[in-house]
């Protein structure tokens, strides 16, 4: 073998350099924005973005080698994938932006029709957990679409995530003045409810739900640069919550408050009640799956 390709061949296995370019996928969610804002991809890092059920297809086809995706991808793949041990998009309590909208009480969805995003796995996996756990059967369809829209169009219930259903949260409890602490936000409001399915996960086992976890296929394993780089993103974009608020809040068309005590109130790495809610929602979702490796 001639030394030129030798050497190459060399630094490409000793992952100093990569002949082929390393593929980052990024949620472009919201909540996703103080992580990957100020990234800066270190050189041979590709990056592309999507919706949860777009980055979960590609990391699972190969199209991309890391990605944020829904945890219950990660728990369904767990013998391909492993996850970055320190990242995480998890919340304690409401989140504001997992949302069963319905009519009915909660108590009363037995037997009916619900709408279900396509953007999302991980929550329609809690949606099920959370009705299961409280004795209701319902039908699940897929039905894009906004949520009043679909309530008005005969379904008892429509489940919604991510930035949309953070506005359309607003658009039925809103708006909310100052006089209201942010702890005390509405969930109901001229015969619409808002379950956030967080919360209600809270109130059942006490533990975070994550909703999403930075996985990479095991033959993949991200170079040591894209880890540094991910990590000083998080660091930047946690001290700008306000800055990152303020434009999301435009494009939102929210007030910053709102935006900025929903960015707030993320946690964004995977500490020890992270992986106890992981670990719990995955035995009750699904008990068969394969050892989890953060690492
Ligand atoms: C809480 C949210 O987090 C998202 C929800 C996900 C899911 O349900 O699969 C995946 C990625 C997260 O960024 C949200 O989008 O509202």
């Amino acid at each position: 073998m001639p030394a030129t390709e030798r050497v190459t061949t060399e630094l490409a296995v000793a992952g100093q350099t990569r002949l082929t370019p390393y593929r980052l996928g990024l949620i472009e969610y919201t909540n996703v924005a103080p992580l990957t804002e100020n990234l800066a991809l270190p050189a041979g890092v590709t990056l592309s973005q999507g919706v949860p059920s777009e980055m979960n297809a590609a990391l699972l086809a190969g199209q991309v080698d890391l990605a944020n995706i829904s945890v219950l991808e990660f728990i369904r793949h767990a013998d391909q994938f492993s996850a970055l041990p320190d990242f995480s998009v998890s919340v304690l309590g409401a989140v504001y932006s997992v949302n069963l909208f319905h009519r009915r009480p909660w108590e009363e969805l037995q037997g009916g029709r619900i709408a279900l995003t396509s953007q999302s796995a991980t929550s329609v996996g809690l949606l099920e957990v959370l009705l299961r756990e409280s004795g209701l059967g319902a039908q699940l369809v897929r039905a894009e679409g906004e949520a009043t829209a679909l309530l008005n169009a005969g379904f008892d219930g429509v489940l919604r995530i991510g930035d949309s259903a953070l506005r359309e949260w607003y658009a039925v409890t809103g708006p909310i003045g100052e006089d209201l602490s942010m702890l005390a936000l509405p969930h109901h409001k001229d015969g619409v409810t808002v379950t956030d399915l967080a919360q209600r996960w809270y109130q059942l086992t006490g533990h975070p739900f994550v909703f999403a976890v930075w996985a990479y296929r095991k033959d993949r394993p991200p170079p040591r640069e894209l880890l540094l780089a991910l990590r000083a993103a998080r660091r930047a974009g946690l001290g700008r919550l306000g800055e990152i608020s303020g434009r999301h809040a435009q494009k939102l068309g929210l007030p910053q408050r709102v935006v900025q005590h929903y960015l707030w109130n993320f946690r964004y790495h995977l500490e020890a009640p992270d992986r106890a809610g992981l670990l719990r929602f995955a035995q009750l979702h699904v008990p068969d799956h394969a050892p989890l490796i953060f690492e």
